[in-house]
C-alpha cells in the first residue's frame, strides 16, 4: 500500500490533522491579528445574516394569517416591516461576501509565499523530484492552495450559519411541535450517515482527477517546451498519442466521478423530497385539523424544518464540495510534509556522502549511489583537486560523470565517503544544457545574482572575451526581454554561461561539457580567459583538446571502476 492508499483510507482524523497543520500558522503568525479581526467580522456578519432569515420566518407567519384573517392592516404593515429587514440585510450580505473573499485573498497570499519560500528551501524542488508520491507540484501551488483557502472559509461561514439557524428555528418548532424537533434530528443523521457511505469513494476519485488534470495540462506544457525538437522529428503523431492518451485518463475518471456523484443525488434527492413534501405536513396536519394551530404556523413550522434540516444536513448537501476540498487537503498535506522537512526524502536509515567545507576540492573514499541507490555509479573514489589545478572527468556516456558533480555540489548524497569542498558561493556550476532565465540580456549574464550593479562597458568587455561582442546590437541592448533560447544557437548560449562565469569569478569552476558545441578557437579562448582570472576547473569532456588546459585526468572505466592519470603521463592523448 503507498503513502496515497494508507492518507487516503483514514479520511477521518489524519485529514482534519492535515488541515490544521496546514491552517494553522497563517491565524499565529504574522499576520495573526489582521486575520482574526477580519474573521471575527465575517463571524459577526454570518450571525446577522442568520438572524435576518430568522425574523423573516415570523414575517412570513404574520403574513400569512393577516390574509387568512383578512386583516388588511396588519398585511401592509408586515409587508413594509419586511421590507425594512430586507433592506438592512441585502448590504450587509453583499459585506460579507466582499470580507470573506478579502480574507481568503489575504490567507492564500500568506501561504503561497510560505509555500514557495519551503519549496525552495534545501532544494525542495529539486529533491522533490525524485519522490514519485509528489507529482504537478506547480498546481499544488497554483491550484491546490486557492481552493484550500477559499472553501475552508466558505465552509467556515457554512457551518457558523447552519449553526445558527439550527439553533433559531429549532427555537420555532420546539414552541410549535417537539416531536417535529426529534424528527429532524433523526432523519438528517440517517442522511449524513446514508451520503458518507454513497459518497466516500468520491474522495480518492477527486484526489485522481486533480492529478490526472495536472498531467494533461503537463503534457501539453512539455509540447509547447519541445516546440522545435518535435517539428524536427515530426513527431506530432506520437505526441497526438501521448497528449490524448492523457486527457483519455482525464476522462475515463471523471466519468467514475459522475457515476458516483449520479448514485450519491439519488439518494440526496429523495432524501430532500421526502423531507419537504411530508415530513413536516405529516406531523402537523393533526394539529390543525384538530384548531389547535393556525395555518400561518403550519407556513412557518415547514420553513423551520426545511432550514433546519439543510442546517443539519450540511454533510449531505455539500458532499460533493467536502469530497474535493478532502482530496485538496491530502495533496496539500502531503506536499507540505515533504518540502517542510527534506530529510523525508532521504531514506531513512540508508547512508550518505557526508560534506564538508574546505579551502580545496577533495573526495575521500566515495562511493555514489544514484539517489534511489538501485545503482553504484564509482566505487571508493579519492581525488584532490589542489587551487590552479585543473581536473578532467571523461569516460563513457553513462558512467556517472555528471553524477559526481551532482554529488559535489550535494544535489546527490546517495553513498558513502566525504567530500570536501569551498563554500557553494564561491563555485560555479555549469551544467550540461546551458541554463537561459526568461529576462534581458543583463539578467542572463549576471544571474542568479541579477541586481548586481554592473556598467555595460563592463559587461561589453565581457561579452568580447567570450566572442559575443555583436550580441547587445543584435537583441536590441542589454535591458530588452527576450527568450533567448529560441534566438541563440546552442554554441552561443554556452559562450553566454560562459560569460556569466567570468563576471562572477568564483574560486572553481564546474564545466559540464560546457563547450561541446564550441568549435576549438573560441573553446580555447574561453578556457585561456578562466586560466588568466585564476579559477580552478573541474571539466566533465570527451574532447581530446581539453587535456593541455587540466592538470590530470579522472577516468570513469564503468562496473564502479576509476583512474587518476596526471595529463603528462596520459598515454593516449586520446580520451574516450
Ligand atoms: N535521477 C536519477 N535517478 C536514477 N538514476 C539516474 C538519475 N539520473 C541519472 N541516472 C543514471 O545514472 C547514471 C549516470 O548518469 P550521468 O548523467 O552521471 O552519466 P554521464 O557519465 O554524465 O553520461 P553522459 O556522458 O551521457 O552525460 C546513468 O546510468 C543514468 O541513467
Amino acid at each position: 500500500m503507498n503513502r496515497i492508499d494508507i492518507n487516503l483510507n483514514r479520511v477521518d482524523r489524519q485529514l482534519w490533522q492535515r488541515f490544521w497543520t496546514i491552517a494553522k500558522p497563517y491565524w499565529f503568525g504574522n499576520e495573526k491579528w489582521g486575520a482574526r479581526g477580519l474573521l471575527l467580522i465575517l463571524l459577526g456578519l454570518a450571525l446577522l445574516n442568520s438572524s435576518q432569515e430568522i425574523l423573516l420566518s415570523y414575517m412570513n407567519r404574520d403574513l400569512i394569517n393577516a390574509l387568512a384573517h383578512k386583516n388588511i392592516k396588519a398585511f401592509y404593515e408586515t409587508i413594509a416591516l419586511s421590507l425594512g429587514i430586507i433592506a438592512i440585510a441585502v448590504p450587509l450580505n453583499a459585506l460579507s461576501d466582499y470580507v470573506q473573499r478579502k480574507l481568503a485573498l489575504y490567507w492564500r497570499r500568506w501561504l503561497t509565499e510560505r509555500f514557495i519560500s519551503q519549496y525552495f528551501d534545501n532544494r525542495a524542488y529539486y529533491r522533490i523530484n525524485s519522490d514519485p508520491t509528489i507529482d504537478n507540484p506547480d498546481q499544488r501551488i497554483a491550484e491546490d492552495i486557492k481552493s484550500f483557502t477559499n472553501v475552508s472559509l466558505d465552509l467556515l461561514v457554512m457551518l457558523l450559519t447552519s449553526v445558527i439557524t439550527l439553533i433559531g428555528f429549532i427555537g420555532v418548532m420546539w414552541s410549535i411541535s417537539i416531536p417535529l424537533v426529534i424528527i429532524l434530528v433523526i432523519y438528517s443523521t440517517l442522511g449524513t450517515f446514508g451520503t458518507v457511505w454513497f459518497g466516500k469513494r468520491l474522495i480518492g476519485l477527486n484526489f485522481n482527477q486533480s492529478k490526472k488534470e495536472a498531467d494533461f495540462r503537463y503534457g501539453l506544457i512539455h509540447v509547447r517546451d519541445s516546440a522545435e525538437s518535435i517539428a524536427f522529428y515530426q513527431g506530432e503523431g506520437r505526441e497526438v498519442d501521448r497528449v490524448k492518451e492523457r486527457f483519455n485518463g482525464v476522462y475515463r475518471n471523471f466519468n467514475r466521478i459522475l457515476k458516483w456523484e449520479r448514485n450519491l443525488s439519488l439518494f440526496t434527492q429523495s432524501y430532500q423530497h421526502l423531507a419537504h413534501l411530508f415530513l413536516p405536513f405529516l406531523v402537523l396536519a393533526p394539529l390543525y385539523f384538530s384548531g389547535q394551530i393556525k395555518l400561518g404556523v403550519i407556513t412557518q413550522a415547514t420553513k423551520a424544518f426545511d432550514k433546519g434540516l439543510k442546517s443539519m444536513s450540511l454533510i449531505v448537501l455539500k458532499f460533493e464540495k467536502l469530497s474535493e476540498f478532502a482530496a485538496g487537503i491530502n495533496r496539500l498535506g502531503l506536499f507540505a510534509q515533504t518540502i517542510e522537512n527534506p530529510d523525508i526524502l532521504a531514506k531513512v536509515g540508508l547512508p550518505t556522502i557526508d560534506t564538508v567545507v574546505d579551502e580545496q576540492v577533495a573526495l575521500a573514499h566515495v562511493t555514489l549511489e544514484t539517489p534511489n541507490y538501485h545503482n553504484t555509479l564509482v566505487r571508493d573514489l579519492s581525488v584532490t583537486v589542489a587551487a590552479g589545478e585543473g581536473l578532467l572527468i571523461a569516460g563513457q556516456s553513462g558512467t556517472g560523470k555528471s553524477s559526481l558533480l551532482r554529488a559535489i555540489a550535494g544535489l546527490w548524497q546517495a553513498g558513502t565517503g566525504r567530500i570536501s569542498r569551498p563554500n557553494l558561493g564561491d563555485m560555479l556550476f555549469l551544467p550540461q544544457r546551458p541554463y537561459l532565465i526568461l529576462g534581458s540580456l543583463r539578467d542572463q549574464l549576471l544571474y542568479p545574482h541579477t541586481n548586481r550593479d554592473i556598467s555595460e562597458s563592463e559587461l561589453d568587455l565581457i561579452l568580447k572575451q567570450v566572442n559575443l561582442a555583436h550580441l547587445p546590437e543584435r537583441v536590441g541592448g542589454y535591458e530588452v526581454e527576450l527568450d533567448f533560447v529560441s534566438v541563440l544557437s546552442l554554441g552561443e548560449q554556452q559562450r553566454l554561461a560562459f560569460a556569466r562565469l567570468l563576471l562572477s569569478k568564483p574560486r572553481y569552476a564546474i564545466l559540464d561539457e560546457a563547450t561541446s558545441a564550441l568549435d576549438l578557437k573560441n573553446e580555447q579562448s574561453l578556457y585561456q580567459s578562466l586560466k588568466d582570472l585564476g579559477i580552478t576547473y573541474i571539466s566533465v569532456g570527451h574532447r581530446s583538446s581539453l587535456l593541455k588546459y587540466h592538470s590530470s585526468v579522472l577516468e570513469l572505466l564503468g562496473d564502479c571502476r576509476w583512474r587518476v592519470t596526471p595529463v603528462e603521463k596520459y598515454q593516449d592523448g586520446v580520451l574516450i
